[in-house]
């Protein structure tokens, strides 16, 4: 469901340059996006369109050449960057193209870690609530290796969402998964921020999972596109 509250990450004329020796790279031009509660935004484009770049603006993990970000109602362009660090562990979560998660640490510990990092106290319960939710309740003592790629995504997603973050960022989550799993696992995170209402935005080169999302975009020339 696509609502009009106030967007969970609003980007406004946003650019970047990168220097790569003497030439300058223009990789966004003045670019745009507004995703609100309960809304998951696919971002689609060319290798080298500059998808990443935007996602890791997105998530204040890197700085625009110009523009401003806003996550929920907080201007973040020009804080500090330990109070933008406490800001995204708190409202932000990342799911990344392989899992990325701790290999010496359980599935329940890779939450429990990432809710002591956040500084949110967070009950076993609620832990355990939502890898049940998850599909993942038989898992919670396995090791990450002991996990199918699918399965790992799914600690992923969870890991995602146990902070409530506002914001739920996913950077090719099926790129390790066969298209059967990589579609299960779009769904869930679908599921996800519908249920609870987060605002979502994931790079993908795979158009199969584009029927899960709200709103697709296109990044051409440096710049957003809807389609
Ligand atoms: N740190 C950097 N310094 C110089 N150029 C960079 C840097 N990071 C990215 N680029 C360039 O910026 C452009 C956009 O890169 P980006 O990774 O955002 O694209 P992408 O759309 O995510 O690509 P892909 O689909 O292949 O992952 C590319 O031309 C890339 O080479």
């Amino acid at each position: 469901m696509v609502t009009t509250l106030k967007p969970s990450l609003a980007l406004t004329d946003i650019t970047k340059y990168y220097q790569d020796g003497p030439n300058r790279i223009e990789v966004l031009k003045s670019t745009s996006l507004a995703v609100g509660p309960g809304e998951f935004a696919a971002i689609i484009g060319p290798s080298g369109a500059g998808k990443s770049t935007l996602l890791s603006i997105a998530g204040t993990l890197l700085s625009p050449s110009s523009g401003k970000i806003e996550l929920a109602d907080t201007d973040v362009t020009t804080m500090p960057a330990k109070d933008r660090t406490k800001l995204r562990l708190q409202k932000v979560g990342f799911i990344f193209q392989n899992s990325e998660l701790i290999p010496y640490l359980t599935v329940k510990d890779q939450l429990k870690y990432v809710t002591k990092l956040a500084k949110r106290p967070t009950s076993e319960a609620e832990i355990l609530a939502l890898l049940n939710h998850l599909g993942l309740s038989h898992r919670l003592k396995n090791f990450p290796n002991q996990l199918s790629g699918g399965e790992r995504q799914r600690v992923a997603i969870a890991r995602a969402f146990i902070n409530n973050p506002d914001l739920i960022l996913a950077d090719e989550p099926t790129a390790s998964l066969d298209s059967k799993r990589g579609h299960e696992v779009v769904a869930m995170i679908a599921q996800e921020v519908h249920e609870v209402q987060k605002a979502a935005v994931m790079v993908t080169h795979d158009e199969r999972v584009l029927d899960l999302v709200d709103q697709v975009y296109r990044i051409e020339d440096g710049q957003l596109k809807k389609i």
